[in-house]
């Protein structure tokens, strides 16, 4: 594993009775750079995304994260290691607000589950840290709305800051925009542009525009497989890719 690589597979496969949804996949992914997964329907990305974050156990291969396998390791394990995926770990409280959310978020980091309902000391005591992070993601005029009026997007941008609030060193992000409008798409491209700055990312997305703007490493998947890797420019121009999009009728 070289020094600047905080993520590696080898070897990674895994199949659902008999069908190989993810097959023999070696990832180096670099620290702090961002790094998309990307492919037609049915590629496997997903299979692989939960593979990395153990919510699936592969067939057989290995998952290396700073040095240390983490092959089989239970998903809270590996967030506690820096390792986390946001969407699926930080749940959200529709009726709580923006900033007792956040606020139960660095609780939870803290390892003090959710005895903070005991003191209201305690819960002021992350006051200042909440309105930074509310502010990070651009939430600081929300503070006092319950998280079941924002919109789409600033729901989005909640369960980030909850994410982060975690303090991860690594990010992985299951389609960011998935679901959005044009100009939540543009605020949380900026948003994980500003978090990228001290953390690695790697990410499941579709849409390509973001893909191009965001990542510094590309690795295309089809058919389990990896069928390119490197810059924007480097896979989009790639023959194979554009095949592999066009028979997919994704182009
Ligand atoms: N639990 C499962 N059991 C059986 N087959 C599965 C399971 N999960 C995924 N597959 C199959 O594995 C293949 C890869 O699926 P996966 O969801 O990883 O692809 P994907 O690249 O994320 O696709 P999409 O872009 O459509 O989300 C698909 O053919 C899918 O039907």
């Amino acid at each position: 594993m070289a020094a600047d690589t905080i993520l590696q597979t080898e070897g990674l496969t895994k199949d659902f009775r008999g069908f190989r949804a993810v097959d023999d996949i070696a990832l180096t992914i670099q620290r702090g750079t961002v790094h998309a997964l990307i492919g037609p329907n049915g590629a496997g990305k997903t299979t692989c995304f939960n593979l990395l974050t153990s919510f699936l156990s592969p067939s057989s291969g290995r998952i290396t994260y700073k040095g240390l396998d983490i092959t089989g390791m239970k998903p809270a394990a590996v967030a506690r290691l820096g390792l986390v995926r946001s969407f699926q770990i930080s749940a959200v409280f529709g009726q709580m607000s923006v900033q007792d959310n956040i606020r139960i978020a660095l609780q939870r980091r803290r390892g003090h589950s959710y005895d903070f309902w005991r003191s209201q000391r305690t819960l002021d005591s992350l006051n200042e840290e909440a309105a930074a992070l509310a502010d990070s993601v651009g939430l600081s005029d929300f503070l006092a709305t319950p998280a079941s009026a924002l919109s789409y997007g600033r729901k989005r941008a909640l369960e980030l800051a909850t994410t982060l609030a975690l303090d991860p060193e690594m990010l992985l992000l299951d389609e960011p925009m998935a679901g959005m409008g044009h100009e939540d798409v543009e605020r949380t491209t900026e948003l994980i542009r500003r978090i990228a700055r001290s953390r690695t990312i790697l990410m499941v997305e579709h849409n390509l525009s973001v893909v191009a703007t965001l990542s510094n490493t590309i690795t295309v998947l089809a058919r389990g497989k990896v069928l390119a890797e490197g810059d924007y420019n480097t896979v989009s121009s790639d023959p194979r890719v554009v095949e592999a999009y066009i028979g997919s009728g994704h182009a």
